[in-house]
């Protein structure tokens, strides 16, 4: 049984070497994730360039998210401060004698008695003094404020405009290159996304939306979020400076619910592995956490600071895969009953999935578009998963996808020539029994074959 769940990597200083990136990819990475609330557009050509070319070499197709920063706030340039607790820091509008936050709002936002948590809370302080520009904090915890973290005020949201005007420029960027993923960071509504979805429209680009889930009103309406996007982000680095920590867990199962009950692949993101920042093999919790997001039932568990700046790139994604693939071990998620309407060719993809295990068949599938094999791995079938496609995006974009295996890439087909390109390709033999399905529209005739080889 092929390993189910997708490991995906951020590639950052850590791993956008192009002898890592390979080692990165060979270790187990089925995608790569690129911040853009850090670098620079001419690093991340670069880092596109590689992992194209990654392809050629491997023989493997990578979707590549594009992550956009989103309405935040993160201080500005400075030199690393060190904190430790009880010690004060000012935090200035434009720097000057303090920290830069070059933000109004934050400094409209911000009262005496908040608590501040800087890169997801890693750092928290207490607000004690405020004038003007300026705010004084009291350090809770020691660490070091670094350059470009993020700024929130625990249980408040910042009133901006969404996407920004970095994002516009970052998104025509990333369309530009023809990435398969925009991930869109502090999702508020399914108004946010809606949003990024003209842009998107406007520059002419059919590529797939990822709602980072990260803010409080996010995950209260995470329901009419999920149905809003292509796929869904847990984002437990902001979610655990905006929510109490012992949250999490709940706060976890309600956005991978949301998801899976829409049919919306779902990533598990940030912290998985996070002592392997430092140490080359990962602690006990660590690995039972990544155990629980793959029998969660998440399409794919992401990790970010392990390998964008971490000391151990290739081990964490190593980890993360021999992780994933013991999990699921004699384990098939559970299905999820169908949420927010489901069409016809949602039912009709369920029956596929019902007669395939029913037989013991493997599917091979054709989808023009990756929306067939999407509503197909929403019910996680039980039995190997084929899906032809008609180029390399749309094989990137459903190798993110729980289950899937992209098969190769095929002009327009009929369910004979799918039969014969698994043969040829040494995917099934002699007694096989095949389900075989093309793309599920309206003006599709001969949808569905059963055929032993
Ligand atoms: N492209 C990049 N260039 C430089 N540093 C990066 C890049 N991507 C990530 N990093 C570093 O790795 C850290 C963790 O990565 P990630 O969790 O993706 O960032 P963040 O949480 O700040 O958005 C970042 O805070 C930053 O210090
Ligand atoms: C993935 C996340 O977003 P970022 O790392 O960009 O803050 C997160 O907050 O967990
Ligand atoms: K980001
Ligand atoms: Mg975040």
């Amino acid at each position: 049984m092929t390993r189910r769940a997708r490991v995906l990597a951020t590639l950052g200083p850590a791993s956008d070497a192009p002898d890592v990136m390979e080692a990165v990819a060979a270790a187990g990475a089925d995608g790569f994730r690129l911040n853009f609330s850090h670098g620079t557009h001419e690093q991340k050509a670069a880092e596109i360039a590689g992992i194209r070319a990654l392809e050629e070499k491997l023989g493997r197709h990578f979707p590549i998210m594009g992550d956009l920063q989103g309405p935040t706030v993160r201080l500005g340039d400075f030199q690393p401060v060190q904190v430790s607790r009880g010690s004060r820091v000012t935090l200035a509008r434009d720097g000057g004698s303090g920290i830069p936050v070059p933000s109004d709002e934050f400094f409209r936002l911000v009262e005496v008695g908040d608590e501040v948590t800087f890169e997801g809370g890693r750092i928290a302080a207490r607000v004690v003094e405020r004038s003007g520009g300026t705010v004084v904090v009291e350090a809770l915890v020691e660490g070091t404020l670094a350059p470009r973290k993020t700024v929130a005020i625990r249980g408040k949201e910042y009133d901006l405009p969404s996407p920004t005007e970095k994002d516009m420029l970052d998104l025509k960027f990333i369309v530009e290159q023809g990435l398969e993923y925009v991930a869109l960071s502090f999702v508020r509504s399914r108004e946010d996304v809606r949003r990024l979805r003209e842009a998107l429209s406007e520059l002419g680009s059919d590529a797939w939306v990822i709602a980072k889930v990260e803010t409080i009103p996010g995950v209260e309406n995470v329901d009419s979020v999920a149905e809003e996007s292509d796929a869904v982000l847990v984002a437990r680095g902001d979610l655990g400076a905006k929510f109490p920590l012992e949250d999490m867990p709940f706060i976890q199962t309600r956005i991978v619910d949301a998801a899976r009950a829409r049919g919306r692949p779902v990533i598990v993101a940030t912290q998985l592995l996070d002592s392997m920042m430092e140490n080359p093999i990962p602690t006990r919790s660590e690995v039972v956490d990544v155990f629980t997001a793959v029998r969660d039932g998440a399409d794919a568990v992401l990790l970010t600071g392990e390998t964008a700046a971490g000391r151990h790139p290739v081990e964490s994604v190593e980890w993360a895969s021999r992780i994933v693939a013991r999990a699921e071990e004699g384990y098939a998620p559970r299905r999820m009953a169908m949420d927010g309407g489901t069409s016809i060719y949602d039912a009709f993809a369920l029956g596929v999935v019902e007669l395939a295990e029913s037989m013991g068949a493997k599917i091979v599938a054709y989808s023009r578009s990756g929306n067939t094999a999407r509503r197909i791995a929403r019910h996680r079938p039980s039995v190997d998963t084929y899906v032809f496609t008609p180029d390399a995006r749309t094989a990137r974009k459903i190798s993110l996808i729980w289950g899937v295996i992209p098969a190769g890439i095929l002009g327009a087909t009929d369910l004979e020539g799918l039969a014969n390109e698994v043969v040829r390709r040494g995917l099934a033999k002699e007694g096989d029994r095949l389900v075989l399905v093309r793309g599920v529209q309206k003006d599709t005739t001969d949808m569905l074959r059963v055929k032993v080889l």
